[in-house]
């Protein structure tokens, strides 16, 4: 592979579960965002949220996004990698960008089973299922602007791999 895959979604769509499964099969490295930039704070995303705001995370997510650019393989994202128009661009150009996407009721359900609050910091203030809603309804359009291909993340984790390994591969041969 010569070009990194780029996962994006919104929370809880499996970016970083799947991209660790399709790096397997790829035989190459997954870099996740978040878990790059906390290493380097030396803290959590809440604790960047609580002590520097939302507007420095995204810095520091832009930031990460570029360093971990410059190796090829997976690159798990944030769900609000999306939100910079310079993140959206930047992503097309380097390398494929594939949209996991899954509806608001699949998402929340992962959610409330696995909230990693120190990662998922409230976003708006209100209930998850709410704000589950209210989020991927501002951002479904920029995940399909930024992505060159769509997948059904409702899926099991390896059956979503197979699909990305497909649209790949079908992207390979047109
Ligand atoms: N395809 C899937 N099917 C069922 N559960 C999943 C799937 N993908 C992820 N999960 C579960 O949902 C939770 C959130 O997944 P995660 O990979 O952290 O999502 P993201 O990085 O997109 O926020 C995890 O606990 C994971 O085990
Ligand atoms: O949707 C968002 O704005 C965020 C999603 C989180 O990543 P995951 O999508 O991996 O949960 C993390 O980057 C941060 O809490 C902000
Ligand atoms: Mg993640």
């Amino acid at each position: 592979m010569t070009q990194p895959i780029f996962l994006i979604g919104p929370r809880g769509c499996g970016k970083t579960t799947v991209g660790h499964e399709l790096a397997r099969l790829c035989g190459c490295e997954c870099i996740d965002t978040d878990r790059w930039l906390q290493t380097h704070a030396q803290k959590s995303i809440a604790e960047i949220v609580e002590q520097e705001g939302w507007e420095s995370f995204r810095a520091r997510e832009t930031a990460a996004l570029e360093a971990v650019t410059a190796v090829s393989g997976v690159i798990a994202t944030g769900g609000g990698i999306i939100l910079a128009p310079y993140n959206r661009q930047f992503m097309r150009e380097k390398g494929t960008v594939i949209y996991l996407s899954a509806p608001v009721p699949v998402l929340v359900e992962r959610l409330v089973a696995f909230p990693e609050e120190g990662q998922r910091p409230t976003l708006t203030g209100k209930p998850i299922s709410e704000e589950v809603s209210e989020v991927l309804a501002e951002r479904d359009a920029l995940y399909r602007e930024a992505a060159h291909h769509v997948v059904d993340a409702s899926l099991s984790p390896s059956e979503v791999v197979q699909n990305i390994a497909t649209a790949l591969r079908l992207a390979c041969v047109s």
